[in-house]
């Protein structure tokens, strides 16, 4: 039987965010980042499985995070977010806790406003389709390339058919695993790029402007709102 798994990376060092220790153990609404990112998917009650993926040095776990039943940490952990999330794919397939026919939703341990209706419509459009999907929103305001060392604009690109990705990025666990073998894990910023470069179209499934990624130092008044909502 196939069973939903969320992945959530949170081996990130939040250079960006600028605190002295990562931006996912900042306590936001009343306790740490990654705790509301853990009790979303626990509150769900569609995943079998969450696993959340740290660095192998982390010092702040253990003291900050209560993991509920199906939560585990493991501290495999990689140098970019890709390398991450395919040492904690292979660490659970290698140790049977998941199987290569499940689906696993990749998400971001500092996108922790995702909104449950956001999450089920993932849940329920992609179920087990093979070519996966992702939350994504479409880009609703006007762009701009700039000059190449200038801060001026060069020229206005369309918009038309651009949409920006979000997490969770959902995939069955043996085609994420391949998709992310050989690759230059610089060049990887979502799950769906790695993919992509299979030949495979994902799905896009509308996501929430909630669902925010906490990135810098400014995003965390909005963020803690959005957590008291
Ligand atoms: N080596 C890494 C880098 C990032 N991440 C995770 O990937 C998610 C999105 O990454 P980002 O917002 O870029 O986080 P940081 O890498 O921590 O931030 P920055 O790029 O500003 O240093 C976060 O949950 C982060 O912890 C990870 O697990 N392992
Ligand atoms: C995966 C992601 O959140 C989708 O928008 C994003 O690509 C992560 O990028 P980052 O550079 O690691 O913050």
């Amino acid at each position: 039987m196939m069973n939903y798994i969320a992945l959530i990376p949170a081996a990130g060092v939040g250079s960006r965010f600028g605190a002295s220790y990562p931006k996912q153990y900042v306590e936001l609404a009343g306790q740490a980042v990654l705790q509301h990112t853990i009790d979303l998917f626990v509150k769900n009650g569609r995943l079998a499985h969450i696993a959340v993926i740290v660095s192998p040095d982390d010092e702040w776990v253990d003291e900050v995070i209560r993991l509920p039943e199906n939560v585990a940490v493991y501290r495999v952990g990689g140098k970019s977010r890709a390398e991450t999330v395919v040492n904690g794919l292979n660490y659970l397939i290698n140790h049977k806790i998941i199987q290569a026919d499940d689906m696993i939703l990749v998400h971001d341990a500092v996108r922790c406003c995702l909104p449950q209706t956001a999450l089920n419509r993932l849940l329920d459009t992609v179920g087990n389709r093979a070519q996966g999907g992702i939350l994504a929103i479409p880009v609703v305001d006007t762009l701009k390339r700039a000059e190449h060392r200038e801060s001026v604009i060069a020229k206005t690109v369309s918009r038309a058919g651009l949409w920006q990705a979000q997490t969770p990025q959902m995939f069955q666990a043996a085609l994420l695993q391949k998709s992310l073998q050989n690759v230059d894990f610089s060049e990887i910023t979502d799950e769906a790029s790695a993919v992509e470069r299979l030949g495979i179209a994902p799905l896009l499934v509308e996501g929430d402007s909630r669902n925010i990624k906490l990135t810098r130092a400014d995003d965390a008044d909005y963020v803690a709102w959005l957590l008291g909502q």
